[in-house]
């Protein structure tokens, strides 16, 4: 589902004359595959978010190979990456990145609004969706009016919503108390089942990180 090839990824700090490189990523090779949940751990710094924005597009290696569901996704231009991740990814964060001023509702039907869905499609898929997440008494709250767990309910929801093949997850539970991430770990694992959406997660817990058919584990930007 996922391939990365001797994957290589450098930041460049500072102005000109006195710019430098900071090597983060080291020749990734890793295969994630369809209806898989992966988990990816390390210290903080030994580069996991780099490795997700990578296979989300949001940086570009410097070099190296990445496909996704067959289509070799380096060299994308910018607009073809949004197409390509409204087509295929849902994303879960730590911190949910719900819209403020939108509620509930209008947060999971947003990926529908901007893939051009029919509202009466839309209304049948954002109802039914807050239905499974056990929200649907909140569909008209904001953000700032539900618990932090109904706030990541929302997010897996509006993740979701699309029917994407792949979810990737940057540290999902860790906002949550453990009751909560219970119910969020429950979510993934039934969907993964009912649905074979493939899981990409990264985490510091020892929990989360159990719910993957594999953990692999980043130390220094390489693979050990
Ligand atoms: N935009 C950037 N410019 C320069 N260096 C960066 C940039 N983003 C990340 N880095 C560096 O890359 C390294 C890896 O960062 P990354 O965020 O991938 O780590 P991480 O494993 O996700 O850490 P954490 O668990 O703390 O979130 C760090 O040393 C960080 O300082």
């Amino acid at each position: 589902m996922i391939q990365l090839t001797q994957v290589c990824h450098q930041f460049h700090i500072g102005g000109k004359g006195k710019g430098r490189s900071i090597p983060v990523l080291h020749d990734i090779d890793l295969r994630v595959e369809r209806g898989e949940i992966l988990s990816i751990v390390g210290r903080s710094g030994s580069g996991k978010s780099t490795l997700l924005n990578l296979i989300s597009g949001y940086i570009r290696p410097t070099s190296g190979g990445i496909t996704v569901a067959g289509k070799t996704v380096t060299g994308l231009s910018e607009g073809e990456w949004a197409d390509f991740r409204l087509a295929h990814y849902g994303f879960i964060f730590q911190s949910f990145q719900l819209i403020p001023g939108m509620t509930a509702y209008e947060n999971v039907e947003l990926p529908m609004v901007l893939k051009g869905i029919s509202p009466k499609l839309r209304r049948r898929r954002v109802t039914s969706l807050l239905k499974e997440v056990g929200l649907d008494a909140y569909s008209d709250h904001y953000p700032g009016e539900l618990s932090g767990g109904q706030q990541q309910r929302v997010s897996v929801a509006r993740a979701l919503v699309l029917e994407p093949p792949i979810v990737l997850a940057d540290e999902p539970s860790g906002s949550l108390d453990s009751e909560n991430e219970g119910q969020l770990l429950t979510m993934i694992q039934h969907l993964n089942r009912e649905l074979g959406t493939t899981f990409v997660i990264i985490t510091h817990d020892e929990q989360v990180a159990a719910i993957g058919h594999r953990t692999i584990r980043l130390q220094d930007g390489r693979l050990v």
